[in-house]
């Protein structure tokens, strides 16, 4: 597919209060543009890696982090569990991707000062093979309530987006797409979320990535 015939981004859509979906956020060229940068983090000084879990088991998802180092459940500057090399910088133009962010789901009035005041110091990027999964859990290693702004490249995934009370239902399950954004924030901050599967082979290649799926969440960790 040409980057010209982009679909333009579909309308958000709310699925909780605060937790918004903005399908085909990135054109095609800034997938590439993301799916690239990753592999450059990905070289180091900290490489992708299966965070291990309290109990001992690996996670399925290989992660690489920007600005802090996260492990279950803990952020640090080095990674201790990763070859001790030193995390990467928060790049300043990703943190402007995610204050246009949250302009784009929460809409201008709402989201214009809070975007202003948005400075994403931490980025996760998650790299799903075939078969990899993210059970549900919340997001709460951050000192702060401020939103977490997702986006996702490759193939498609199921996303289950439940509520702040339980691993359980009531959830909303969705697809996310290449190139999808997703905002959660306000009330649904620390709502449990997860992704139960990956959809192999469905991704246009032309996103940079001819397998798996790649998803970066920004977030604010309130650490100095
Ligand atoms: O892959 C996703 O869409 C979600 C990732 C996630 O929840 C996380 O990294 O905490
Ligand atoms: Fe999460």
């Amino acid at each position: 597919m040409n980057a010209l015939f982009d679909p333009v981004p579909a309308e958000p859509v709310e699925v909780a209060p605060g937790a918004v979906h903005v399908p085909g956020w990135l054109s095609l060229e800034q997938q590439a543009e993301l799916v690239d940068a990753c592999r450059t983090w990905g070289r180091g000084p900290v490489p992708f890696r299966a965070a291990k879990l309290p109990g001992g088991h690996e996670m399925s998802v290989q992660t690489v982090c920007l600005g802090w180092h996260w492990q279950p459940y803990k952020y640090s500057r080095v990674a201790e569990d990763a070859g001790g090399g030193r995390v990467l910088e928060f790049p300043e133009w990703l943190a402007g991707w995610g204050r246009r962010a949250l302009i784009d789901a929460y809409g201008p009035e709402v989201a214009e000062s809070a975007a202003a005041a948005y400075k994403p110091d931490t980025a996760l990027i998650n790299f799903y093979a075939d078969t990899a999964k993210m059970g549900m859990h919340q997001d709460k290693d951050e000192k702060t309530d401020l939103p977490v702004v997702s986006l996702s490249v490759g193939d498609d995934c199921l996303f289950r987006f439940g509520n702040t009370q339980t691993r359980t239902k009531p959830y909303t399950d969705l697809r996310l797409r290449s190139g999808d954004l997703f905002v959660f924030g306000g009330p649904s901050r620390f709502a449990y979320h997860g992704v139960p599967k990956i959809y192999p082979g469905t991704a246009d290649p032309a996103c940079g990535l001819a397998s798996g799926r790649l998803n970066l969440t920004m977030r604010v960790t309130g650490l100095a």
